[in-house]
């Protein structure tokens, strides 16, 4: 197949777009940003498109909380299009603000246990229990099962930027259930949690194992010379954060 194209969702306060569609292209995809508003006007343009990522900034301000507000525009006005987009075998990633956008918009398959399609979500993003905006490097490790973004990988590298990202949830059954459905695919490492997230969880999928949120940032490890170590390590060439973005266009080979 041709390569896939990405809509790279840009909205009033995103500051990621460029960082993002640059790592999609480099992976081989044809990568756009298109704002909000055009997709609002015109929700079928969705379809022109393989793959939705929604990437980090702070979307309308953070007003309310992180990813309220454009994940209210996705859930009430785009839910259609969003809707024909995964029942196509389509891929949809949030990184970081996207991710607290897909938890907001209810795209990652969190309902509590027989509350499906109520909006009542067993899980969500909460501030830091540190209590203020943290941007450091840590160290990830992946469970990818059905995960498409994340086949391949095992321990991975990359920058969290965020205050709210501390992965809460309802109670141990829910987590449980989570767990067993396989949709807890990327934690951090032991020691290595910037924000006392539950069950150390930086990364969620849905069932499908084609939309994926998660709190760090694979666009801002794309070249080895982004680590902070790479002269002291030797790294070179790209960055294993690219490997999401390969992942994702190759899904599609
Ligand atoms: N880097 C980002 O995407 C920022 C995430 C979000 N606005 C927060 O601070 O919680």
């Amino acid at each position: 197949m041709a390569s896939p194209r990405v809509l790279v969702l840009r909205s009033p306060g995103a500051n990621c777009d460029e960082e993002t569609a640059e790592a999609f292209r480099l992976a081989g995809g044809v990568a756009q940003p298109v704002h909000v508003n055009r997709l609002l006007e015109s929700p079928d343009l969705l379809a022109d498109y393989q793959v939705l990522c929604v990437p980090g900034g702070f979307s309308y301000g953070d007003d309310i909380a992180a990813g309220r507000v454009l994940g209210g525009q996705l859930r009430r006005r785009l839910a259609d299009a969003c809707q024909r987009f995964r029942d196509d075998g389509k891929l949809v990633l949030g990184i970081c603000n996207g991710y607290q956008v897909l938890m907001s918009a209810g795209l990652l398959d969190l309902d509590s246990e027989g509350a499906e399609g109520s909006g009542e979500r067993s899980a969500t993003l909460a501030w830091s229990d540190r209590g203020r905006y943290d941007a450091r490097w840590v160290t990830l490790h992946a469970t990818p099962g059905e995960c498409v973004f994340l086949r391949g990988i095992d321990t991975i590298e990359m920058p969290v930027a965020h205050a709210e990202g501390r992965f809460a949830i309802r109670d141990s059954a829910a987590l449980d259930r989570l767990r067993n459905a396989g949709q807890l695919v990327l934690r951090y490492a032991e020691g290595d949690n910037p924000n006392g997230s539950a069950d150390d969880v930086a990364g969620v999928c849905d069932r499908s194992g084609r939309v994926l949120g998660l709190m760090p940032h694979p666009e801002r490890f794309i070249d080895a010379t982004q680590h902070p170590c790479w002269t002291r390590s030797g790294l070179s060439g790209e960055g294993a954060g690219l490997a999401i973005f390969r992942n994702a266009v190759s899904f599609f080979d």
